[in-house]
């Protein structure tokens, strides 16, 4: 569980954020929307420790994590976090399973032993493309397949930064779906995005707009 209070978060010298009160569940899919440059990206990237806050209290389980060491942060996006970006942040020119990986591995094979990479590749609907290099996937492919390495890693918090947003109507739904069932799977998934779809399926909304 994310808990927030009075949050505010300045740059070039204005207040860009500013958050009363905000919680993110665990199992539950919460949404952070409002107009372009209301702090989405913002409160998604201090939720996940990316980016410092100026005032307020941010914990995580609990834990005061409002300022963390740099040891606390790479514990948690080492052991726990994961990031979905809008543009995959995916590695072009590895595999599909290296970037599920995060490291290069050269070829394997299905009876080698790496069958969590091809449950997380099944989950995704990328079946039997583990070998391929990400550069020939589509976008919403390598979409789907930074969710893989979400699933792959079992991150409890899943942050994903307009997930949906240069994707087709078939691609939208499947990462929809695939960050609900990340959520039932008991996942806390916080999503800053625009798409309607994709808010109707958030289990909690919060407007950003001051
Ligand atoms: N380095 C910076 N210096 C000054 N202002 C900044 C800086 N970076 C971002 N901002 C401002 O902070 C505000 C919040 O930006 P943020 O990217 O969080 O908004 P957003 O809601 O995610 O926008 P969008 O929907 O367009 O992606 C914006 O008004 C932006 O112009």
């Amino acid at each position: 569980m994310i808990e927030a209070e009075n949050l505010e978060v300045e740059k070039g010298g204005s207040l860009v954020l500013s958050v009363a009160s905000f919680t993110a569940e665990v199992g539950a899919v919460t949404g952070l929307i409002g107009p372009s440059g209301c702090g989405k990206s913002t409160m998604l990237n201090c939720l996940g420790l990316l980016e410092r806050v100026d005032r307020g209290t941010l914990r995580i389980d609990g834990m005061d994590l409002t300022r963390p060491s740099n040891a606390q942060r790479g514990k948690f996006w080492k052991d726990r976090a994961a990031f979905v970006f809008q543009d995959y942040g995916i590695i072009e020119d590895w595999t599909a399973q290296e970037n599920i990986l995060l490291r290069k591995t050269g070829r394997f094979s299905r009876t080698r032993g790496k069958s969590s990479v091809y449950e997380a590749l099944d989950f995704v609907g990328l079946t039997g493309r583990g070998n391929e290099t990400a550069s020939y996937l589509s976008g919403g492919e390598k979409q789907r397949l930074s969710i893989a390495r979400t699933l792959h890693k079992k991150a409890s918090y899943i942050f994903a930064d307009e997930p949906t947003a240069s994707l087709d109507t078939e691609n939208r739904r499947r990462v929809i779906d695939l960050l609900t069932a990340c959520a039932a799977s008991g996942a806390t998934v916080i999503v800053a995005t625009h798409d309607e779809d994709m808010m109707r399926a958030c289990d909690t909304t919060y407007d950003l707009r001051q």
